[in-house]
Formats: structure tokens, sequence, C-alpha cells
């Protein structure tokens, strides 16, 4: 998979280069190209924004840089892309949008700032490549960088080879089918300022600890997300 992270703080993207996603690229797994918006400026100044027509607080992306920008994406590789905009308009962004994006050949993403890029330079996208505008969440932050790496992460290590064991993705939170919130995790030592490990963890009878783990989970699931659990089934599994 190519990605392409276009941003006006490509410094942002540094801690890519490390752990998972890190690795990922090392294995040729990922090739990632992050790219400073600036460079497709021709001012002194290298201006991305400028006053919103209507009037209104803040500062909006000019639509130029970003179209020179995208022009100069189709030069560097024929892939289809698939641009992704983080926008707190956007789509929710969850495990089945992650599980698509993984799917597909090459990401761009569109980090904006200030109050957001010009609606045009988003119509345009639209027209030209498959174009998805996410939201991490219902919070506000300052641009999409942040937004970025998230969405980056949790699409990589879906790729085939990423994580040594793909079947444990198929039992996390949020899997596919999978709706309850993982169960409590210890390791040694045995007990840890007078807290000890559940007793049934230490008992090597493996029918009883998957129980008491799927007991667990649903107890979370009930308590933290009720609106992943399905009354009717009960056990917070899909159909
Ligand atoms: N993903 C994601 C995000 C983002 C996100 C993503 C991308 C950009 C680009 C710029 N910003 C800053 C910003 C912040 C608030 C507003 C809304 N306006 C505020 C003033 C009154 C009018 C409406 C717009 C632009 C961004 C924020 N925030 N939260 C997420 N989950």
């Amino acid at each position: 998979m190519r990605l392409d992270l276009i941003s006006i703080f490509p410094d942002y993207f540094s801690p890519l280069q490390l752990s998972l996603v890190g690795k990922a690229i090392t294995a040729g797994l990922v090739d990632l190209n992050v790219h400073d918006l600036r460079q497709w400026t021709h001012d002194r100044h290298h201006t991305t924004d400028d006053t919103p027509y209507g009037g209104g607080a803040g500062m909006v992306m000019k639509p130029e840089p970003w179209g020179e920008a995208f022009d100069a994406m189709e030069e560097q590789s024929a892939l289809p892309l698939t641009v992704v905009v983080p926008t707190p308009a956007g789509r929710p962004f969850d495990q089945a949008l992650a599980y698509e994006l993984a799917e597909r050949q090459r990401l761009v993403f569109a980090c904006g700032r200030y109050e957001g890029i010009d609606q045009r330079v988003i119509d345009h996208c639209s027209e030209k490549y498959e174009l998805i505008e996410v939201s991490l969440g219902d919070y506000v932050l300052n641009g999409g960088e942040v937004a970025v790496l998230a969405i980056v992460e949790a699409v990589v290590r879906l790729l085939p080879g990423v994580i040594g064991n793909p079947a444990s993705l198929d039992e996390e939170s949020h899997a596919p089918g999978h709706r309850l919130l993982e169960y409590p995790n210890y390791t040694k030592p045995p007990v840890w300022r007078d807290r000890a490990v559940p007793e049934i963890l230490l008992s090597g009878n493996h029918a009883a600890i998957a129980n008491w783990r799927r007991e667990r989970a649903l107890e979370r699931t009930r308590e933290r997300r009720p609106d992943l659990v399905d009354d009717d089934i009960g056990n917070g599994f899909g159909a």
C-alpha cells in the first residue's frame, strides 16, 4: 500500500517511522510519502490560507496549493487513489472503515488546518477520485494530522504480514462481528502490591478461562458500551 500524507506540518508524521508502522515501511509493506503543502505555493510567504467568503472567524485553506498537490499525486504514481480528508464533519472513523481503507492500493490523506479546506477542492477531488471525509470523533482538534496518525495506524496493522498473528485481529474489540470490549489482562508477577491475579487464570482450565474472559468482557461492555450489547443475543456477538 502506498500512503501519501499532505500537510503544512509534515513533521507531525515522524512517529510513523516507529514501531509497527515503521517496521511495515522497512519491510516494504507500506510505501509512506510525506509532503509539505507549502511546496505547491509560489509567494514569498508560502501562503496556504485566506479569509473566508461570507465572513466569519478564522481562515480557510486556499484551493490553489491543494489543486497542484493533487496534480502532483497523479504524476507520482498511476495507482488508483482514495483521498481521505479528516474533518469534524466527516463520517465517524471506526474499525469497519479501517478494514475498508485497508483494501485500497493507495491512500492520499489531505490534512487541513485553520477552519478547513476550500470546499471546491473537495468537490473537484470527489469528481476525479474516491474521496472519504472522516471524523475521528465528537471532539475538536486543530487540524487533521492527529486523525491521520490514528487512521494510518489502524489501517496499516490490518495489512497482511504486519501483525505477527493475524488471528488475533479477529478477537479484538470492534472486529467485524465481535462486538465485546477486551477482557482484563494480567501477567507476572502473580501478586503485585498485594493484588493477586484471578485464580482462574492460573488454573490451566482453558474452558473455564475462556468462559471467565467472556463474562468479564460482557460485564465491561455492558458497563462502558451498552450500545454494543445486543440484548436479544446478550453476548455482544454479531449475527
Ligand atoms: N478528523 C477529525 C477531527 C477534527 C479536525 C480535522 C481536520 C481539521 C482541519 C481544521 N480543523 C480545525 C477545525 C476545528 C473546528 C471546526 C469547526 N468550526 C469551528 C468554528 C465554528 C464553525 C465550525 C473546523 C475546523 C480540523 C479539525 N476535529 N475533530 C475531529 N474528530
